[in-house]
């Protein structure tokens, strides 16, 4: 039973738990650690002040999950940046390039940030979440030794509050396959025999500082992995297992099934299992494998925002606990991915309210269901009532189904995606735009300035009024279209300085999304996103884009880009109704943005660009699931950008991942150009596409924007001549590899003038062979 307060009081020792979460946001309910950590870097606030801070919200995070009925609370999910990073810490897997800072805060921050010397680690996607984690680098001479002044640090924490503390780990499988290999390692699972002594001692250490259980979470085995990986994987939890002084090991999995890999745990003498009941339903069947483990129960949804039907969350744990024996009741995963509370949302109506649970109230949801589970049923009869109310009400509201919407995507679907024969298209684009070979370009924002960000919060405060709110967004708009002029680039952008962010931008524009005051979301490091909720079917009342295009067209006579973002990528970064499959939402979104593109056509636009950032994100992680997603993903992106003319080039962008296992969808765009992240990987794109008889236009980016530093003429021009060897300048474009809002105006002016020198150097000199 979900234990109150008083009951914990009295430290219930030596048991199974039955009520957790897997982990818990840390950003703060309002942000707190974003700002702390940011005025740190600025130099506003000591390490003092801000251990202040993340103390304050550790123990506040703590006190929610004890006083809701936690019987076990997970500690050590706190971070100042990144859980990976804070692993690679943990183990001694900081690079040498840092080895140099005395400060381990500043030692932890340069390998996450970089500065002027050293270059930052990469970062990349967390599995298929928005998530990013800093990936860590291990050389064949990473001495592995351990540090666990972190998580011992916020154990003691926890325990002086009287809290039932489970400190958290990332397991040395994932920590491994998530990791780069530098300098010349090879396999990086062959590293494991130079890992885990560092693991056992970690576990020794952690015994002896009162802990009873650990939870090691392993979500890299529920994608795909070979029988030697499995093999590996087994080794290692039986000899952490066999380890005599120890907590109770608890392999956590989360984002899909265990499939092939819960026997293997399951054949260890590990103490829980954690299965995503979510995510990963099928592993459902499977727990009676795990028979005499203590099984922990993710039904309660982690990743996305819906109230959970807690009748079929019952049912589904006592058939588990009857297969299984012994079972806890959790979340699907960390609820780092979901906002801290319904409660500051002000603007939600009360239906809408009804169907959504966000982090307190998910938590709500394990208390009761844990408590129902053990036969107290009466004691939760109130939460079981308005989760069935909640369910009712969502599948009665009118929102959730259009007849005009459904009706009109089914006969554009009907009359056919495809655009005409690309040779056509680009002849007819050629003759309209008048284009030079390599011509250059940005992808479309340029510095969200303080000024930008204040203005839009004076709206929101009603402190402006929308005309003057309009006035200094096209003054912002002036000043870029008049800085690509001075720089010469070919084709011009507005700049996006309307848009809070290139999703919740739209979704605040669409009937059938919600979009929050308050739910921020973990991105990376400081940055936060607040995504919408797609609760019902999207219309677009009227255009979104169209007057700020036809403003800055206005003030040039280069083809300025329309600018939208794709369907794919607004679903990834949303909360998804559950009710029908994606690809239904997807499309419909995808109508939306098609009619958008043809107002902007008519409007004047040459050239649309819809952007789709996040369509190796969602790619699911079980190669078998992954031809159904690239279908609707890729028919939807057609959907969006097939009713304009011919004589209308589209665009695309792509970027935050490496592309190889995409690259036929993005030949199947069929976008008439491609911009795509490409400095970091040095242009091997390029040869992937080639490899797929790409025949289109392509942008790969010529500098990383990551950084503030501002990339040299020569640098760019040889970036420039590799890509020439994989694509004729006749449709090779010249661009950065992403927008431009979070650098300054200074370093954008001095490198976008670099890459323009650099396109016109390279030019000249094809033009000459
Ligand atoms: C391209 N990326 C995106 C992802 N997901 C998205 N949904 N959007 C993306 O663009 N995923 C992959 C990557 C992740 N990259 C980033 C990059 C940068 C940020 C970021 O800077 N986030 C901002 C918040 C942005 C925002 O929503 N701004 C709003 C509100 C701003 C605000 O907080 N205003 C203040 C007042 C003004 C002030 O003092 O600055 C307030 O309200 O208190 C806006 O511009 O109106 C961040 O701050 O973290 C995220 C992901
Ligand atoms: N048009 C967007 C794409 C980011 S991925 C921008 O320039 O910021
Ligand atoms: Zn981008």
């Amino acid at each position: 039973m979900a234990a109150t307060h008083a009951e914990l009081e009295t430290h219930v020792t030596d048991t199974f738990f039955t009520a957790t979460v897997l982990g818990s946001p840390r950003i703060g309910p309002h942000r707190e650690l974003k700002r702390a950590v940011e005025s740190y870097w600025a130099g506003r606030i000591d390490a003092d002040a801000l251990a202040a801070v993340g103390r304050e919200l550790r123990t506040q995070t703590w006190a929610e999950l004890v006083d809701a009925g936690m019987d076990s609370v997970p500690v050590n999910t706190f971070s100042y940046y990144d859980q990976m990073l804070d692993t690679a810490a943990m183990v001694g897997a900081l690079p040498d390039r840092v080895a140099g800072l005395a400060d381990p805060i500043d030692r932890y921050f340069a390998a996450a940030r970089g500065n002027a010397e050293i270059a930052p680690l990469e970062m990349t996607k967390w599995f298929d979440t928005n998530y990013h984690y800093l990936v860590p680098e291990i050389a064949p001479g990473t001495a592995f030794a351990l540090d666990a002044s972190k998580v011992l640090g916020e154990l003691r924490e926890a325990r002086e509050q009287g809290v039932p503390a489970r400190p958290v780990v990332i397991g040395p499988v994932t920590f491994l396959l998530l990791s780069k290999p530098v300098d010349g390692s090879g396999e990086l699972l062959e590293r494991l025999d130079d890992l885990l002594p560092v693991y056992e001692d970690l576990l020794a250490q952690l015994a002896g500082a009162g802990a009873e259980w650990v939870q090691i979470d392993e979500p890299a085995l529920v994608a795909d992995r070979t029988e030697a990986e499995l093999a590996r994987t087994r080794e290692v939890y039986e000899r952490l297992a066999a380890l005599s002084s120890r907590p109770k090991l608890f392999v956590a999995s989360y984002f899909g099934s265990l499939g092939d890999a819960l026997p293997v745990i399951a054949s260890t003498p590990v103490d829980a299992i954690g299965i995503d009941l979510v995510a990963g339903t099928d592993d459902l069947a499977s727990v009676p494998a795990l028979a005499g483990k203590h099984v922990v129960a993710g039904v309660v949804d982690g990743r996305n925002v819906w109230r959970t039907d807690l009748d079929a969350a019952l049912s589904a744990l006592e058939s588990a606990r009857a297969a299984a024996g012994s079972l806890a009741v959790s979340t699907s995963c960390s609820l780092l991915h979901v906002p801290y509370s319904l409660e500051p949302e002000t603007g939600l109506d009360d239906a809408l309210r009804s169907w959504l649970a966000f982090g307190s109230e998910k938590i709500g949801e394990v208390a009761a269901l844990a408590t129902a589970l053990t036969g107290d049923r009466s004691a939760v009869n109130a939460q079981f009532d308005a989760s069935r109310a909640g369910r009712t009400s969502r599948e009665s509201d009118p929102r959730l189904h259009d007849d005009a919407l459904r009706d009109r995507l089914a006969s554009t679907l009907a009359e056919g995606i495809s655009r005409a024969d690309a040779a056509e298209r680009r002849t007819a684009q050629n003759e309209l735009l008048g284009l030079p070979d390599l011509p250059t370009t940005t992808i479309g924002s340029y510095p969200q300035t303080t000024e930008i960000r204040v203005a839009r919060a004076a709206l929101r405060r009603g402190e402006i009024d929308d005309a003057e709110y309009v006035r200094r967004m096209q003054g912002e708009i002036a000043d870029v279209i008049a800085l690509q002029e001075k720089i010469g680039l070919d084709v011009l952008v507005h700049g996006e300085p309307e848009r809070n962010d290139m999703v919740q931008y739209f979704a605040e524009q669409l009937d059938g999304f919600f979009a929050t005051e308050n739910g921020w979301v973990q991105s990376y490091g400081s940055r936060c996103v607040r995504p919408p909720i797609l609760f019902g079917d999207v219309v677009r009342p009227e255009p979104m884009t169209v007057s700020w295009f036809e403003y800055a067209q206005s003030l040039t006579a280069k083809p300025v880009k329309g600018m939208l973002t794709g369907p794919v990528t607004i679903l990834a970064w949303s909360f998804v109704r559950d009710d029908q499959p994606l690809a239904d939402s997807a499309n419909q979104v995808a109508l939306a943005i098609r009619d958008e593109t043809v107002d902007l056509e008519r409007a004047g636009a040459r050239i649309i660009q819809v952007d789709e950032p996040a369509l190796r994100e969602l790619l699911p992680l079980r190669k078998a699931d992954q031809p159904a997603y690239l279908d609707w993903s890729v028919g939807s992106f057609r959907l969006a950008t097939s009713g304009v003319e011919n004589t209308t080039q589209v665009h695309t962008h792509l970027c935050y991942s490496e592309f190889g296992e995409v690259i036929d969808a993005i030949a199947g765009l069929d976008a008439d150009v491609t911009s795509i992240e490409a400095a970091r990987s040095k242009m091997e794109v390029l040869g992937d596409l080639d490899a797929v008889g790409f025949d289109l236009g392509v942008g790969p980016g010529v500098y990383d924007i990551h950084s503030p530093r501002v990339p040299s003429v020569d640098e760019m021009t040889e970036a420039l001549a590799a890509a020439l060897d994989a694509v004729p300048a006749s449709r090779l474009w010249v661009n950065p590899d992403c927008g431009l809002k979070t650098r300054g105006i200074v370093e954008v002016e001095a490198s976008l003038r670099n890459m323009v020198e650099a396109a016109r150097a390279v030019r000249g000199s094809t033009v000459d062979a």
